[in-house]
Parts: C-alpha cells; structure tokens; sequence
C-alpha cells in the first residue's frame, strides 16, 4: 500500500515556525459519494511528505545529498530568509507551508494507484446523471479540495477561501489575516491518462474595511478583489516533476519537489520569459469557431509570416497549469479564446505570474489583473505569454471567441 510504511517528515515543513492549532476541519461542501470515504479518509490523514520505504531510503538518500547539499534552498529556507522580499512577514511564511503541504498530499493522490478506483466514482455519478457535465467536479477536484480547505483553516492564517469547486466563498476564521483563491486540481478531465494536472492559487489581504460587514457579504467582496492586489500567487505542476512556481510580487520563482526527501528546492530563481517564443498553444480543432483576428494571427505565424520569421510550432496539452508552464519555460503563447477560463481562480495568479517573469496577460483587449472581479466563477477569454508574442497578437484585435457552444470533451 502507499502510505503502509510512512517516514513522516514535519509537516509543515519548518521548526521555526508554529502553525496555530485549529479544531478538525469540517468542510462546507461534503463529497456526497459514499464510495470516496475510505480515500478521503486516507488522503486527508496521510503526513505531507511523502513516504518511502525503509528498504529504498538509504541508497536514495545519497543521491539527495548531492541535490539539497548543493546549496540549494527549500522553500521555507527561501521564504524564511527574506527571498520574497518585504511582503512575506510569519504569518504568510504559515501559509505557505500549509500550501505547500497540501499540495504534496496532492501530487501523491493524483499519483496514486487507488484514482483508477476513484475514477470509477466519477464514471457511475456521470451515468446516474444526465446533466453530469463535463465542467462537473470530478471526485478527484473535490478530495484535492478538501485537502487545501483542511490545510488552510489549520494554517490559523485564512480568514476566507474561494475554490473553483464551491458555489461560494468558504469563511474560516473573523482574524485570519489572508483570502485565498484556488482551482485546487484544474485540468483533472485528463487524470485518468496521466496528464499533468496543477493547483492554482492566489493570496490576498483580507480587507479589514469590510469587517463589519454579515459574513457572506465580506466573504465575497473579500475573494471579489482586483488581481492587481494579489500578495502572492502560485501554481503548483503535477507533472514528471512536481513543480510550485510563486510570485511574491518581486519576480516568479519555482521550485522543484525532491522526492527524496520531500521538500521544495529552489530550482529556477527569477524565471524571465523570453521576449519571444516560437509556440503557440491553443485547441486547434475550435478553427472554424474562432474570429478572423485570431484565425488570421496563427495562420500567419504558423507558416513563418509573421513579425518573427520562424514557422511556429503547435503545443496543447488542455491542461492549463502544463500549458502555461511550458510556456513561461520556452516563451511563445498559451491561449483560451473562448469564455471558459475562470478570471478569479485561474486568470488572476497566472498572469500575476506571467507578469513578475516579464510576459502579459490579457483577455485579449485588456490586461487582465486590472479586470475588476465581478462574480466569482466570472469567465473570460485568455491570452498569456511572451510579451512581443503578445503584442503581436493582440494587434490582430479581433482575436475573442464568441461562440462558445459547450464542446463535448
Ligand atoms: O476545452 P478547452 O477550451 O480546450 O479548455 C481546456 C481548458 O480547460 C481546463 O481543463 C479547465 O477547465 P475545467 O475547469 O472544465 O476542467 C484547462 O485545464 C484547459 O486548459
């Protein structure tokens, strides 16, 4: 079994700082399939780091030390030594090591040998209804869900959560000093082959203005703030690496999780994007539902006519966070012209990102984290990348999807 003989690492994973002991969560949006209990159960109890067997540590250990012992730091290193600049006093280094704690329970639960079970959850809750669409949470979106509330209430630092999974805003706790928004397991349709998945998520202040205000009214307006406001935002790749990529709003940095020892390393400090890609990414097979501008934008780039005179190449794995990794990696475009993406939980921390590593972000007429929040699940059309890519495409102007019929899969 998984977890049948655990080597507990603390969780969080810093001794310096103590997370305030919260009662055991109860989440507002209960899993109404009885048949998840026992991986609820197990997932939600499960230590954050990731267990090894005893047989296997010592060997792997080495090659650890060559990777932690090259002066790389952990996230709580990082964070704990003034690498996110002024923004991250104690409370959002608890945070933070609640996030990344949670987002280590995920990437061992999308891992899991067990999710072919629960992907037989999502199948018979798709047969027993025929409006069972495909934006409807599948079990493994709402374990993950369950996993980051819990982990944010215990953080003792969260005064309110939004998650893509929930029709409203969650209210924890009248102090806590912080809002987090979250798509805690976008791009989950593709689990069941394997495909990279990720969890989103941005941090604001909770506003103190609104203190007064009845719950679900400060809950809303809080989650409701403008992305320009963000303290920080993130995404976490659960790919061949399990990458989590923060801006504290002094540039974008990832880190990458070390299986050996179960801690994020600083790999890629001050990531830049290049000015220039040669890839767009996009689903293709909407051509014919596409406006002019944006139709006329990749038929020029992709045969070389355009402002940079290479033929571009096509990359789309419909898994945002992948996407967009890739492309803060390599440069070029990762789109979704149509009025699908969600601009709260998705388009908000992205393109804050995008942004601190020298890219745009933009509904294809305006920067995005000047879009003021109105609703919630607010969707919209959106373009992020490389700036000159940008640029170049915003140009064709026309480049918006209206049509948006609700595609089968
Ligand atoms: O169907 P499209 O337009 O290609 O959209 C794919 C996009 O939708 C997402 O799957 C998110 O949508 P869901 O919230 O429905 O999962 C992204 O990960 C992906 O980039």
């Amino acid at each position: 079994m998984l977890h049948a003989t655990p080597t507990p690492l603390p969780c969080p994973a810093t001794t310096t700082l103590t997370p305030t002991p919260t009662p055991t969560p109860t989440n507002s949006n209960p899993n109404p399939n009885p048949s998840l209990r026992p991986f609820r159960r197990r997932f939600l109890a499960v230590p954050a780091a990731l267990s090894y067997s005893a047989r296997t540590r010592p060997a792997m250990a080495v090659a650890s030390a060559s990777l932690v012992g090259g002066g790389r730091k952990t996230l709580m290193e990082y964070v704990g030594g003034g690498g996110g600049g002024d923004r991250v006093g104690d409370d959002l280094a608890v945070l933070l090591a609640h996030v990344q704690c949670a987002c280590k329970r995920i990437a061992a639960l999308v891992a899991s040998p067990f999710n072919a079970e629960l992907g037989r959850g999502a199948m018979a809750s798709a047969a027993a209804s025929a409006a069972a669409a495909r934006d409807d949470p599948k079990p493994l979106d709402v374990v993950s869900n369950e996993i980051i509330l819990s982990s944010l209430r215990n953080s003792g630092k969260v005064a309110v959560v939004a998650s893509e999974e929930d029709d409203l805003p969650v209210w924890i706790a009248d102090d806590g000093p912080f809002v987090v928004v979250t798509d805690p397991l976008d791009g989950s349709r593709n689990i069941d082959a394997s495909i990279p998945t990720g969890t989103i998520f941005g941090i604001y202040n909770r506003l103190a203005e609104l203190d007064h205000l009845p719950v679900e009214e400060k809950a809303q307006l809080n989650s409701l703030q403008n992305g320009a406001r963000l303290v920080a935002a993130g995404y976490v790749l659960y790919s061949s690496a399990t990458i989590l990529c923060i801006s504290f709003g002094s540039g974008t940095h990832a880190f990458t999780l070390d299986q050996l020892t179960g801690e994020f390393v600083l790999t890629h400090p001050g990531i830049q994007i290049p000015p220039r890609g040669q890839i767009y990414s996009v689903n293709d097979a909407r051509y014919f539902d596409w406006p002019d501008g944006l139709r006329q934008y990749i038929d020029t780039v992709r045969q070389g006519k355009g402002q940079f005179p290479k033929k571009y190449s096509a990359r789309y794995i419909c898994s945002l966070v992948a996407d967009f990794h890739r492309t803060l990696m390599y440069g070029g475009l990762v789109m979704n012209p149509r009025d699908h993406l969600r601009l709260v939980y998705e388009a908000n921390p992205l393109s804050f990102l995008v942004e601190q590593a020298g890219g745009r972000g933009s509904d294809g007429k305006t920067r995005v984290l000047s879009i003021q929040p109105v609703e919630l699940h607010q969707r919209l059309p959106l373009f992020m990348g490389s700036l000159e890519d940008m640029h170049e495409l915003e140009s064709y102007r026309n480049i918006q999807q209206k049509i948006n019929p609700g595609y089968e899969v």
